[in-house]
């Protein structure tokens, strides 16, 4: 059994048991059943697995995400175990601690890019997340910091007037990524941080990303499917199949070692996919 206690890593989850409550006509649902796992404190940490397996749920609780966004579905609930992020238990956190948690933790839901605010500009949604901490924060910092943001997603700054429903799919997702990491967080937790955008821009988001490591004091939980994404970037990914967790290791070991069905099949799609490019068109 892990310890909870923090020891400067970014995540300790100890035998963690997430649950959806019964909600008509739905049954109550085990989502994330059991689950161990440490991220250090500059550590990226890559999380894959079938549909359904729990990799969304994991992600958004470990951000805090406990609140139910559409009214109507349940939010998950955690119902055994514990989990640690940045020293702080998230099991019956308080509102209060978790907003103070949350400026350390970024989190990039699957839905980003289509809940950028519409009514915002990009310079406007990018830098919304600085002035929320501190109203009185320099107009022009916040303006340096993010053309600076939208630099590094590979965006021009013509951009910065522009209206989310005047970018493409990619575009959006680049700036919920850029709004995401505008506080420098601690910790980044993505859910599939590279869909929708072009292959020839995903790398510049590995890099991104490898680049906040290096620096130092950076973590991140990456649920991915993006396997250059993972090579470049983590050292170690855990799959996930019906909630457990059934791998850990490096992304090539797992393609390579794991018997279980979806990781044979992700490593064949990558397979045809590699015999696909090379062959003459
Ligand atoms: N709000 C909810 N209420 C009830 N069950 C839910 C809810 N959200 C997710 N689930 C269920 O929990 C399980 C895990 O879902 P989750 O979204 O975490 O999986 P996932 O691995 O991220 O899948 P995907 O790759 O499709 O995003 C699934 O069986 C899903 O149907």
């Amino acid at each position: 059994m892990i310890s909870s206690g923090h020891t400067g890593e970014a995540a300790v989850i100890d035998d963690l048991t997430i649950d959806y409550p019964a909600h008509r006509p739905s049954p109550a649902h085990r989502a994330v059943d059991g689950v161990s796992l440490r991220v250090g404190g500059n550590e990226v940490i890559g999380l894959i697995g079938a549909t359904g397996s729990g990799k969304s749920t994991l992600a958004r609780v470990l951000a805090g995400d406990l609140t139910s966004k559409r009214g109507t579905d349940p939010a998950p609930v955690i119902s055994g175990g514990e989990a640690h992020v940045l020293g702080h238990a998230m099991r019956g956190i308080r509102r209060k601690e978790l907003t103070r948690l949350t400026f350390h933790v970024a989190y990039l839901p699957q839905d980003a890019a289509s809940r950028l605010a519409p009514e915002l500009t990009v310079a406007d949604i990018i830098g919304e997340p600085i002035l929320a901490r501190d109203r009185h924060y320099s107009r022009k910092a916040v303006g340096l910091r993010v053309a600076t943001m939208l630099d590094q997603v590979q965006l021009p700054l013509a951009m910065l007037d522009k209206f989310p429903f005047e970018l493409s799919s990619g575009q959006k997702q680049r700036v919920a990524i850029a709004r995401s990491l505008v506080l420098s967080p601690r910790l980044f937790i993505a859910d599939e941080p590279t869909s929708g955008i072009d292959v020839t821009v995903r790398a510049s988001i590995s890099e991104m990303i490898e680049g906040l490591r290096v620096e130092g004091d950076f973590a991140a939980i990456l649920v991915s499917h993006d396997l250059p994404l993972l090579r470049h970037t983590t050292r170690r990914v855990a799959a996930l199949h019906q909630g457990r967790i059934v791998g850990l290791g490096p992304i090539d070991e797992l393609l390579r070692d794991q018997p279980h069905p979806f990781l044979t099949g992700l490593a064949e799609a990558e397979e045809h996919a590699d015999v696909d490019a090379n062959r003459p068109a």
